[in-house]
């Protein structure tokens, strides 16, 4: 790896986030202090559990689908196979979604920013999955502590997603390449930024994410078992073809 292109992987990466992160930092800060009101709160917790998972998972799939869009602008991610490309962004595209998730949560008033507005734990009570919002709230609350900047979201988020660990890899020893140059790229830029130490808590809260996930794939299958009808019909085709 010469130095020229380690700053040029970083470089494509950190251009790929920022031109597919539907908000930039600056719109998101403006807006961080517009909360929902009780009446929009009363009407949130008013709709049926499935009709407040239909709504989050549209919600989803739009931000997923910004991550798809930011997957296919990462030079080593486009190189892989077709297949691949699908069996990373199966697993990989709701951890990249939970990791840009430091971008638009206000940890001052626990609230993320969701339809708009920033949204207290209390909007998605008929969800009916308490859990999995409470540990979504606390793992943006961790990750924020970390106070990532832009750059290190980006390589961060491109790191989390080419995980040569994921299951029905077809060339395993090919994702490894391009998550080796990515950690390459990840590492060179916390040591410019002197902050070498977060490479190893970035790496716990890797570990998170991966329970996290499969706690949204658990509710997921509750959720479609329950509401068979709103899952096979009502979901976005997307959210179907990577989370069912
Ligand atoms: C990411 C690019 S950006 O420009 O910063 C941007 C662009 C657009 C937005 C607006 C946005 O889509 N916010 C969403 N919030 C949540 C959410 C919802 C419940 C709690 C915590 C966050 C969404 C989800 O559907 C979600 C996300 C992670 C895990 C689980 C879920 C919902 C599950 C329960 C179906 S989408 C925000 C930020």
């Amino acid at each position: 790896h010469s130095l020229r292109n380690i700053d040029e992987l970083c470089a494509s990466i950190v251009r790929s986030h920022r031109e597919t992160s539907q908000y930039r930092l600056e719109e998101l800060q403006a807006l961080r202090w517009k909360v929902f009101s009780r009446e929009e709160i009363q009407a949130y917790q008013s709709k049926t559990v499935d009709e407040m998972w239909q709504h989050c998972a549209v919600r989803l799939t739009e931000a997923v689908q910004y991550v798809v869009e930011f997957a296919k602008h990462i030079p080593g991610f486009r190189m892989l196979s077709q297949n691949d490309q699908i069996a990373l962004l199966k697993t990989g595209s709701m951890e990249v979604v939970l990791v840009r998730m430091c971008r638009f949560f206000n940890t001052e008033n626990n609230t993320v920013f969701f339809d708009g507005k920033f949204a207290g734990t209390e909007v998605f009570k008929s969800l009916a999955c308490g859990d999995l919002i409470a540990a979504v709230f606390d793992f943006a609350h961790g990750l924020c502590a970390l106070k990532l900047t832009e750059q290190q979201l980006a390589l961060f988020s491109a790191l989390v997603l080419i995980n040569p660990d994921r299951p029905s890899l077809e060339d395993r020893v090919r994702v490894q390449r391009v998550h080796r140059s990515v950690e390459v790229g990840l590492t060179h830029i916390l040591h410019r930024d002197n902050h070498d130490s977060l490479l190893h808590k970035l790496y716990q809260r890797m570990a998170v994410l991966r329970s996290l996930c499969s706690l949204h794939m658990e509710k997921l299958r509750w959720f479609s078992q329950r509401y068979p009808l709103t899952a096979h019909s009502l979901f976005p085709p997307l959210y179907k073809e990577l989370f069912a």
